[in-house]
C-alpha cells in the first residue's frame, strides 16, 4: 500500500487534470490515474480535434465563396490524410505540454485504470493499491448507443475521430450538440447528409427561434433533416446501413454516426465499494462543493449531472482544490454559464432563453431580435442571415439572456457573457459605442 499522497484523481481529462494541478499548486501531493491519452474527452475526441473539423469546414465554405468573388476557381475537396496530420500534430503537443507540466509540478502520473477498494483507497489495474486523504472522481463519460436493433453497427462521435475521408452518404441521429456539429461539418466536406430527430427541434436547450433559423440555413446548405422521427432499427445492406425509420429511403448510408447522448464512466469504478451513491442516470451525486455522501470523496465533470462541458469540469475542480488546499470557498455558479454549438454558422447563448424567461417573469419580458446579413454573406449573395436576441427583463430592462447564431458568434458571446454576469441593462449596451462595420456591434445597437 502506497500512502505518500494527500490526493489520488482518478481520470486526466478535463477536470481531472485541472484539479491535480491546482492542488499541487497549493502544495498537496498528488498522484493522477489516466489510461489513455492525456487530456480525456476534450483533448482526444471531443472539443479539440472537433474544433479542427470545424475550422476545415469553415475554410472549405470560404473557399466556395473564392470563385465568386473574383478569385481563380479551385479545386475545394479537402485531403483528409494532410488535415489530419495538421490535427494530430497539434493534439501531440497538447500531450507534450500536459507531460511538462506534471513532471514540473511534481504529479506523479500512473498510465493505470483506477478502482475504488474503500473510502480512501484505489488500486491500480497493475494491483498497486494506493491510499490518500482525499479522491477526486473525473472519469467523465462515454457516448450512448439507443437500444434498438442493428445499433452496434453503427459508429459513434469517437469513431468519426478516426475517418480519413468524408462518407459519400452519411445519417445522424440525434439532434442535440454532436449531431448537429457533426452534420455541418461533414456537409461542407463533400458528404450528402441526413439528421434523423427525434422530437421537433435541433439543440432544445437552446432559443427555439434560432434552432428554427439553423436547420433552415442547413436544410438551404443541402443537409436533408428528419424532425419527429424515430430511428426503429438499423440494417446491414452490402457494405452500408440501411435506416429503418418513418420516411427514410431505401438506399443505405455508407456511415450512420449515433450521437444520442452520453453516460458518465462509472461501471469499472468500483463506486459500492466506498459507498458512493449515484443518480437514476449513473451520475456520480455531489452537492454544489462537488462533495459525494463519502467524506474525502469527491467528482467533477462529465461523470456527475453538471453542465457535460470542459470550462465546466475545470472551474468546479480548480474552486474545489481552492476549498480543499488554498483556504478559498466560491462554490461553482452553474447559472449563466456561456456555451457555443459549433454548427455552420455557430450558435451561442448565455442566460435564460426567451421561453424560460417568460416562465420565470411573465410579462416582465421585453424581447429585442436582429436579423441581418453578415458583409461577406451579402458580397458573394448567399441566403445565410445572422439572428441576434436580447431577453431583457422588468422597467431597467435587465439582460438575462443573449443567443447569437450567426458568423464569428462563438466569438463575440465570451465578452457580452462577462456582461451578463454583471448584471447589465439595454442602456448600458446601448450606451457603447460600436465597433464599426462588424457583427458584433448589432448587439449594442438592438432596439
Ligand atoms: C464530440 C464531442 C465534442 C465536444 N465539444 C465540446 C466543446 O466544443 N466544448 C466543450 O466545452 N465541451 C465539449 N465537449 C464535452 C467535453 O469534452 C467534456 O465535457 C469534458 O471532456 C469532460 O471532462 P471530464 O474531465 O469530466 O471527462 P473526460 O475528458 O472524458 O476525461 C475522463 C478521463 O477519465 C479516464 N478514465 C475513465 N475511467 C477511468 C478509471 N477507472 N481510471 C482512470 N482513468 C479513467 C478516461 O480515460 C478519460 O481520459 C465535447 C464532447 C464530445 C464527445
Ligand atoms: N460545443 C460544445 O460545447 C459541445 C459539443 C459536443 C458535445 N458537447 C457536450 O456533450 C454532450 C453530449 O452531446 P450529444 O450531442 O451526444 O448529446 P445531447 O444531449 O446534446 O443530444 C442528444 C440528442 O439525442 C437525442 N436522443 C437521445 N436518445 C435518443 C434515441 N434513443 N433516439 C433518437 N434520438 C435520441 C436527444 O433527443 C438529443 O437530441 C452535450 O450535451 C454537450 O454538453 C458540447
Amino acid at each position: 500500500m502506497h500512502s505518500d499522497f494527500d490526493l489520488v484523481v482518478i481520470g486526466g481529462g478535463s477536470g481531472g487534470l485541472a484539479g491535480a494541478f491546482r492542488a499541487a499548486e497549493h502544495g498537496a501531493r498528488v498522484a493522477l490515474l489516466e489510461p489513455g491519452p492525456l487530456g480525456g474527452t476534450c483533448v482526444n475526441a471531443g472539443c479539440v480535434p472537433k474544433k479542427a473539423m470545424w475550422l476545415a469546414a469553415e475554410v472549405a465554405g470560404k473557399l466556395g465563396f473564392a470563385a465568386r468573388l473574383g478569385f481563380p476557381a479551385q479545386d475545394c475537396a479537402l485531403d483528409w490524410p494532410t488535415f489530419i496530420a495538421h490535427r494530430q500534430r497539434y493534439i501531440a503537443n497538447i500531450h507534450a505540454s500536459y507531460q511538462q507540466r506534471l513532471e514540473k509540478a511534481g504529479i506523479a502520473l500512473l498510465p493505470l485504470r483506477g478502482r475504488l477498494t474503500g473510502p480512501d483507497t484505489v488500486e491500480c489495474e497493475d494491483g498497486v493499491r494506493l491510499q490518500a486523504r482525499r479522491l477526486l472522481l473525473a472519469t467523465g463519460g462515454q457516448p450512448v448507443r439507443p437500444d434498438m436493433p442493428g445499433a452496434e453497427l453503427a459508429a459513434t462521435s469517437d469513431d468519426f475521430f478516426h475517418w480519413t475521408a468524408a462518407p459519400a452518404r452519411v445519417a445522424l441521429v440525434g439532434g442535440g450538440y454532436i449531431a448537429v456539429e457533426l452534420a455541418g461539418v461533414l456537409q461542407a466536406l463533400g458528404s450528402a447528409v441526413e439528421v434523423f430527430v427525434r422530437g421537433q427541434r435541433l439543440v432544445d436547450s437552446f432559443d427555439a427561434q434560432l434552432t428554427a433559423q439553423l436547420a433552415e440555413d442547413y436544410r438551404q446548405a443541402g443537409i436533408r433533416i428528419h424532425f419527429g422521427c424515430s430511428v426503429e432499427a438499423l440494417e446491414q445492406a452490402g457494405s452500408g446501413l440501411r435506416v429503418i425509420a418513418p420516411g427514410a429511403d431505401e438506399a443505405p448510408f455508407d456511415e450512420v454516426l449515433l450521437a444520442t447522448g452520453r453516460r458518465p464512466d462509472t461501471g469499472t469504478l468500483g463506486l459500492e465499494a466506498a459507498g458512493v451513491k449515484t443518480d437514476k442516470r449513473g451520475h456520480i451525486v455531489v452537492d454544489e462543493r462537488h462533495d459525494t455522501n463519502v467524506d474525502g470523496i469527491h467528482a467533477v465533470g462529465d461523470v456527475t449531472a453538471d453542465l457535460p462541458l470542459t470550462p465546466v469540469a475545470i472551474a468546479a475542480a480548480r474552486r474545489l482544490m481552492d476549498r480543499l488546499y488554498g483556504n478559498r470557498d466560491r462554490p461553482l455558479d452553474a447559472d449563466n454559464i456561456a456555451t457555443v454549438v459549433f454548427s455552420h454558422p455557430p450558435m451561442g447563448k448565455v442566460g435564460l432563453t426567451e421561453a424560460a424567461a417568460r416562465d420565470k417573469h411573465g410579462d416582465a419580458v421585453h424581447v429585442l431580435t436582429a436579423g441581418f446579413r453578415p458583409m461577406l454573406h451579402a458580397l458573394v449573395d448567399s441566403p445565410q442571415r445572422s439572428l441576434f436576441k436580447l431577453v431583457c427583463v422588468g422597467a431597467e430592462r435587465r439582460v438575462v439572456g443573449i443567443h447569437l447564431l450567426g458568423e464569428a458568434a462563438d466569438e463575440i458571446l465570451q465578452g457580452f457573457a462577462v456582461a451578463l454576469k454583471r448584471g447589465i441593462t439595454l442602456d448600458d449596451l446601448h450606451d457603447t459605442v460600436a465597433i464599426h462595420p462588424t457583427s458584433a456591434e448589432e448587439v449594442v445597437l438592438m432596439r
